[in-house]
């Protein structure tokens, strides 16, 4: 591993409500870090709306990776994290869900590229932040919570499977969250509680295709099939990890009631970043937390997803002797050495 001194502190300058960066300085910032990085890095942080740098981490390379399914929403970032636990300095892996300016819409999320180029760089676990609405009174703005079920309200416009022209496959989505990870995860969030943090274990995520926020009417059809948040980001990152044999869970932190609730106003982006800024220090607080407890060495098989590892190569319906040239390059892009 290499050595931190000299390396640039961005504690100062990477908070996620710092002046506002133009592309330019950004780029410039960007360039001035290294292109390549050594080492094999298991686990990624994919920051949502209000969280596109982790403060506080040490900021080593920015990769510009292209894929078959195109280039990443941003940069990938790595950054080293110094765990006080057990003084271990680990290396994690960074990218902005809707670009480095918040640019992409929702719709527009590249998730293959993103998924793929967290792969190809040694990723196996994510950390997935989203800002959420709430469709449950007791959910508050600014509380977490850990999803375990989610429902797809995307409307098919999204590009949603590695798995296609030519080659057909199909992946188990039944619990489409990582339990291990979730399980580590939740340890991490009650061990915040009573020090401005707020958890909820489980919930149902529902995720609609935006970008305008929901009807009403659709509100209150979500609270009346279970719903207890909502978003446009999940899908298809977590069905396309799962594609990818990476162990992937999401920590929603919630920013209004949407739209349902008959005595708080609607929901609006000024609500939403208003508390994401609000909280930002507690979101920071629970990742360096989760990322710590990831680092030790009993963790070392669920961060590197051993119990999801081959587990794509028993969904194939089509023999690999009939898969067409341009998905078995890709294919084997996504997993090498995998299909020989
Ligand atoms: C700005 S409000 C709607 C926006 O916020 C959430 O973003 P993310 O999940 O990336 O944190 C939601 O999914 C929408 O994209
Ligand atoms: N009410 C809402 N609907 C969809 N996505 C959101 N992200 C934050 N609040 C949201």
């Amino acid at each position: 591993m290499r050595c931190l001194s000299g390396l640039r502190q961005l504690s100062s300058i990477s908070k996620p409500f710092r002046r506002i960066e133009s592309p330019r300085q950004y780029a410039k910032r960007m360039a001035a870090l290294p292109t390549t990085y050594e080492g094999s890095v298991p686990i990624a942080v994919i920051g949502g709306t209000g969280l596109r740098e982790l403060p506080g981490f040490t900021q080593v390379a920015s990769l510009s990776i292209s894929t078959p399914w195109g280039e990443p929403s941003s940069p990938i970032t790595i950054l080293h994290h110094h765990c006080k636990h057990n003084d271990k300095v680990v290396a994690i892996a960074f990218l902005s869900r809707h670009g480095a300016h918040h640019q992409i819409a929702p719709h527009e999320v590249p998730a293959r590229a993103n998924i793929a180029a967290l792969r190809s760089i040694g990723v196996r676990s994510i950390i997935a932040f989203s800002a959420v609405g709430s469709l449950q009174e007791e959910i508050k703005p600014r509380d977490f919570v850990i999803p375990d079920q989610i429902i797809d309200r995307t409307k098919g416009v999204r590009p949603w499977t590695y798995f296609e022209g030519g080659v057909v496959a199909h992946v188990p989505f039944g619990d489409p969250f990582d339990e291990g990870i979730a399980k580590v995860v939740r340890e991490c969030g009650h061990s915040l509680e009573g020090d401005g943090v707020v958890l909820h274990d489980r919930g149902t995520i529902i995720c609609m295709e935006g970008p305008q926020f929901s009807t009403r009417a659709e509100s209150k059809m979500y609270r009346s099939w279970g719903g207890s948040v909502i978003n446009m980001s999940v899908l298809p990152e977590a069905k396309l990890a799962r594609e990818a044999e990476i162990a992937y869970q999401m920590i929603c932190m919630s920013t209004d009631y949407d739209c349902w609730h008959e005595s708080t106003a609607d929901v609006t982006v000024e609500m939403v970043m208003g508390h994401m800024k609000a909280n930002a220090d507690n979101a920071r607080r629970f990742v360096t937390a989760v990322l710590d407890a990831l680092a030790s060495d009993e963790h070392s098989d669920l961060v590197h997803a051993k119990h999801l590892a081959g587990s794509v190569k028993f969904g194939f319906s089509t023999s690999q002797s009939n898969w067409g040239p341009e998905a078995q390059k890709k294919l084997n892009w996504l997993f090498p050495g995998y299909f020989q």
